[in-house]
């Protein structure tokens, strides 16, 4: 048996949007946390529809939320958290964890707004959902030990969490939090060069997705440096050298290394 929050501890979401929907779903299949010791909050009635579906209790305010509410993750758009954390504040207390995963709010600001209670700034990515997330963490100044350990007990049963400095989360997120996408846009790519060779779509996506997914784990799992590994996959004069000729022409390692530090300075333009 993995991590079990304390049978008493409740969880509430504000904001029911699609981040949210990974963690809730991810903590519920692994067995962290029962739906119904979830509540959550959502403008949008289609999102709440999407979590009552699981078991998720919908309360009807922000406030509600907070008061059902032990461990309050703030899942909404950056620019939303002050409106939503002033909605719950009559109802935080210092006995209130709150856990924000918004990109670029900076735990100062965080912490002026959420009524005394303890805050720590999480940056996850949508992989929760299968217990795969890349995430980090930093606590704000009232964050015990205790809270440290709870939030990394609850990601780690979704994936990996890292503990950082605040000042480090904008570069998780330009790395990993946003990263997910840029591998989806690789394997839509990959999968299209494989069309374009004549495969059948569904058998292109399959190979594509597979590949990356056996690609991570040869790098996790032999602890090798990812440029042995590409040493061992091209033999002199081969497929795999052409390929990586093509590649290098293309800037293909300066555009990633630019996607991660565009999305960095983003989440530093955020922060303010
Ligand atoms: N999508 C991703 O891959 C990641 C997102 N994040 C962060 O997670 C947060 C949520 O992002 P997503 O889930 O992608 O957005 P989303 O748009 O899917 O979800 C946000 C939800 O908040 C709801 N909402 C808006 N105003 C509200 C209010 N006043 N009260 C209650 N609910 C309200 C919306 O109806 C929506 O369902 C953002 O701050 C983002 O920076 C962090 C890591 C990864
Ligand atoms: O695009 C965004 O701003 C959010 C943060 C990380 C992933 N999605």
């Amino acid at each position: 048996m993995g991590f079990e929050l304390a049978e008493s501890t409740r969880l509430g979401f504000i904001g029911a949007g699609q981040m949210a929907e990974a963690i809730a779903r991810g903590l519920v299949n692994k067995g962290v946390i029962p739906a119904h010791r979830i509540t959550t909050s959502d403008i949008s009635p289609s999102r709440q529809k999407v979590f009552q579906g699981f078991g998720v209790s919908v309360q009807p305010s922000n406030a509600d939320v907070a008061a059902n509410s032990d461990v309050l993750i703030v899942a909404v758009k950056p620019q939303y958290v002050p409106v939503v954390l002033s909605d719950a504040s009559s109802q935080l207390t210092k006995n209130h964890l709150v856990v924000s995963i918004a990109a670029g709010v900076a735990l100062k600001d965080l912490e002026s707004w959420a009524g005394g209670a303890r805050v720590v700034r999480v940056m996850p990515n949508t992989p929760c959902l299968v217990g795969e997330t890349a995430a980090a963490l930093s606590p704000g100044t009232l964050a015990t030990t205790e809270d440290v350990e709870l939030v990394k007990g609850l990601f780690s049963a979704l994936g990996q969490i890292h503990v950082v400095k605040e000042s480090l989360l904008n570069a998780v997120t330009g790395l990993s939090g946003s990263g997910p996408a840029y591998v989806f846009i690789a394997i839509e790519a990959l999968a299209d060069g494989g069309v374009a060779a004549g495969l059948p779509r569904d058998v292109a996506r399959s190979l594509a997705a597979q590949t990356v997914l056996g690609a991570a784990k040869m790098v996790i799992e032999t602890g090798k440096h990812p440029g042995q590994l590409k040493d061992e996959v091209a033999s002199p004069a081969g497929t795999t050298i052409a390929g990586i000729h093509e590649l290098e022409k293309a800037g293909f390692r300066a555009a990633l290394m630019n996607a991660v530090i565009a999305a960095t300075k983003r989440g530093d333009e955020m922060s303010g």
